[in-house]
């Protein structure tokens, strides 16, 4: 007689949840001129510890497919689940990052990394020396006592950026957060991010328009075609971590390059 498996065996022999799962999600919003389909179908499954880029072209749906994987919009069709729950409401859980940092301009800049637990909480001394933590990774440590006009565009997304760590979040969801930069500063905050990533290896959704962006910082990449859009391509990012720059000079890089491109331009134009 087999004996019966004990609870810990049980879920061991499980794959584990996935981080984020969307099955059939559909997006439809209402306007003055009528319905939108934002999204028409989207399916897909991030692990834990995954990083994972969407791209596609302009007004395609990316921003509204994170929202809703945030939980700040509902889905009009299909689920979302967060860690095997599913997603019903804001995820407070989530760090976010979007591309206009949205500093509070009267507070320093530790105090606008503290902001969320002030929001939520008390501030603690653990709190504090999170913060202090956070900034030291972004290269912020001089600038704590500064106010977020005294930064240059880069370093006020490196305030985001520790703001959006601030509350050890499960996932990390980042809306276009360099489009506004320069591309040296761009550059330069991919480095940054790739580094703090590898550091938590948090999972990770990120929304970009650059591809190369895309490669350097991914695990996978999800293109969505143009609408009515739905996820076109899914494919997986084969450099070892942690990535150097000078892994675009890879030629594995640029074919890996190509045929995105020709994915994203290859989707049906707008009717
Ligand atoms: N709140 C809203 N109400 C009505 N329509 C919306 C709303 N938000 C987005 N849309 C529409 O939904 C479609 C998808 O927009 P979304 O911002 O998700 O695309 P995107 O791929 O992120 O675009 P971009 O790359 O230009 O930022 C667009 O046609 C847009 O006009």
């Amino acid at each position: 007689m087999m004996a019966a498996p004990v609870a810990g065996q049980a879920a061991a022999a499980r794959p584990p949840a996935s981080a984020i799962a969307a099955s059939g999600v559909r997006k439809v919003y209402s306007t003055a001129s009528g319905p939108v389909e934002a999204v028409a179908e989207a399916s897909f499954e991030i692990a834990q510890g995954e990083f994972v880029s969407i791209l596609g072209p302009s007004g395609c749906g990316k921003s509204t497919l994170m929202l809703m994987v945030a939980g700040l919009e509902a889905t009009t069709a299909g689920a979302i689940t967060v860690d095997g729950m599913p997603v019903t409401g804001p995820q407070i859980e989530a760090g976010m990052m979007f591309q206009d940092p949205t500093l509070l301009p009267w507070r320093s800049v530790l105090d606008n990394v503290l902001f969320p637990v002030f929001m939520s909480r008390t501030v603690t001394p653990e709190d504090r020396a999170r913060a202090e933590q956070l900034l030291r990774m972004v290269d912020l440590w001089p600038f704590r006592d500064k106010r977020p006009r005294e930064l240059s565009g880069g370093m006020r997304q490196r305030v985001a950026l520790a703001r959006a760590l601030i509350q050890d979040p499960g996932i990390l969801l980042m809306d276009e957060p360099f489009s506004a930069l320069d591309a040296i500063t761009r550059d330069e905050m991919g480095l940054s991010l790739a580094r703090i990533w590898d550091s938590s290896r948090k999972t990770a959704i990120f929304i970009t328009h650059s591809i190369r962006e895309a490669i350097f910082l991914s695990d996978r990449i999800l293109v969505m075609g143009r609408r009515p859009s739905t996820i076109i391509e899914d494919v997986r990012v084969p450099f070892p971590r942690p990535r150097r720059p000078e892994v675009e000079a890879d030629p594995a890089f640029n074919a890996l390059y190509l045929h995105l491109k020709a994915s994203i331009h290859r989707s049906p134009p707008l009717q």
